[in-house]
Formats: structure tokens, sequence, C-alpha cells
């Protein structure tokens, strides 16, 4: 049986997942965050994140309600934070998104609507799959990165962990980008990607320093 879930933040990308747990009738106690947000879904507000601290790890599970738009440092240290505590992370997967039977999706990885995972394809825990992404077969994605909305990966890529895909990015076949990569928004990846790497454009270069 479900356990009852707590979702850590308040911003757009913890609205989306609410409303994924909402429809599938999950029992929310409520949100944390610095302050009360009064127009989140009539959640009960709950305190600032360590409020989560007065729950026992075997009786919650949480979600991971914050986006981002740069590297993903801040959603991988709550992670392994609660994670060291003891909690569990829902894995949220929108009703309309298509998981092939092969893949894999690992501990608290959040499935947006619209996305397409295919064959023997592997997201490691945390990851987001942004609405409308696409991870063709063969594919593996390290954990905590984001994969943004509208991005195609093509068969047979690699990507490191803690790594950002900038929204409607394309990947072509058999690439290996690496962790804490961050990839602009619209760029076309047809080269490898060491570690560390900020890239974008047509085809993706390496950001002037
Ligand atoms: C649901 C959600 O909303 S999830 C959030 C999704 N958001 C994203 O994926 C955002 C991804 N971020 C980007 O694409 C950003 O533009 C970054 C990280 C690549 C660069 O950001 P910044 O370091 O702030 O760069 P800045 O805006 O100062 O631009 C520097 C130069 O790069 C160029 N540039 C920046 N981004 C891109 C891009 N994606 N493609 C091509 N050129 C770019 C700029 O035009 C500028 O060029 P100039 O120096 O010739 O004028």
């Amino acid at each position: 049986m479900n356990k009852p879930v707590i979702i850590l933040g308040d911003g757009g990308h913890a609205s989306v997942l609410a409303e994924i747990l909402l429809l599938e009738q999950r029992n929310v106690l409520g949100y944390t965050s610095p302050e009360p947000n009064k127009v989140f879904f009539s959640l009960n507000y709950l305190g600032a994140d360590e409020a989560i601290r007065a729950f026992d790890p075997s009786e919650v599970e949480l979600v991971l309600g914050l986006g981002s738009v740069n590297l993903p440092y801040v959603r991988s240290t709550i992670f392994q934070h609660f994670k060291m505590l003891g909690y569990t992370f829902v894995t949220v997967i929108h009703p309309s998104a298509i998981i092939a039977p092969s893949a894999k999706v690992e501990e608290g990885c959040q499935i947006m609507a619209g996305s397409i995972m295919q064959t023997n394809s592997v997201i490691e825990e945390n990851v987001i799959l942004n609405t409308g992404t696409k991870v063709d077969h063969d594919c593996s994605i390290g954990c905590h990165s984001h994969i943004a909305p509208g991005v195609t990966i093509s068969g047979g890529v690699q990507i490191g962990d803690t790594t950002h895909i900038g929204t409607g990015a394309t990947i072509i076949q058999g690439i290996k980008i690496g962790s804490h990569v961050l990839i602009g928004a619209g760029s076309v990846v047809i080269n490898d990607i060491a570690d560390g790497k900020t890239v974008y454009g047509v085809p993706a270069k390496e950001a002037k320093q």
C-alpha cells in the first residue's frame, strides 16, 4: 500500500508534481517551504524542509519538488541528505508517459507528461525527464540529472550524473556526455562532452570562459 507523501517545495516544479500525485489520488500530507504559500492546491503547510524529521521515515515518502534551470546541485544535496536520514523518495510518473517494459527507472525519478522512454534505457535515482522528453533505446542517465522539456536523446547515449540538458536540445546517437555538464537550450550535440563542460549552439560547442 502507498504511504502518505510530503512534497518538498511549492514552486512551479512542485506544482506539476502535486497535480500528478492528486490525479493518482495519493494521500499528500502537505508541503514544506520556508514560507507558506496560500495557493498551493490547498495542501497543508508543514514548515521548512527539516519539519519532515517529525515524521518517521518508515511512515511517509518524499517528493522532491525543487526544479532546476542549471546544474542540479541543490536537488542532489537535498536528495542525499534525506536518504542519509532513512527517507525514501516516490518515483512520480505521469499517466501519459510511455515507458518500455525493459526500461529501468530508479528511486525518486520524475517522468512528466508526454515523455517516452524506450527499450533497455536506464535512469538512475532522482533523474527528471521533464515534459515531452524522448529517451530512445539503450540510453543511460546518471543520478540527479535533469532532462529539460522537449529534449530528444537518440539511441545508445550515455549521460553522467548531475548534468543538465537544456530545453529542446537534441543529442545524436551513441554520444557520451559526462557528469556536471550543462547543455544550453536548443543545442544539437554531435560530439562527446567531457565532465564539467558547458556547451551550447548548433552544433554544440564549448562556452567561452
Ligand atoms: C520546466 C522548466 O522550465 S525547466 C528549465 C529549463 N531551462 C533550461 O534548460 C535553460 C538552459 N540554459 C541555457 O540555455 C542558458 O542560456 C545557458 C546556461 C546555456 C547559458 O546561460 P548564461 O551563462 O547565463 O549565458 P548568457 O545568457 O550570458 O549568454 C552568453 C552567450 O551565450 C549565448 N547563448 C546562451 N545560451 C545559448 C543557447 N542555449 N544557444 C545558443 N547560444 C546561447 C548568448 O546569446 C550569449 O552570446 P553573446 O556573448 O554572443 O551575446
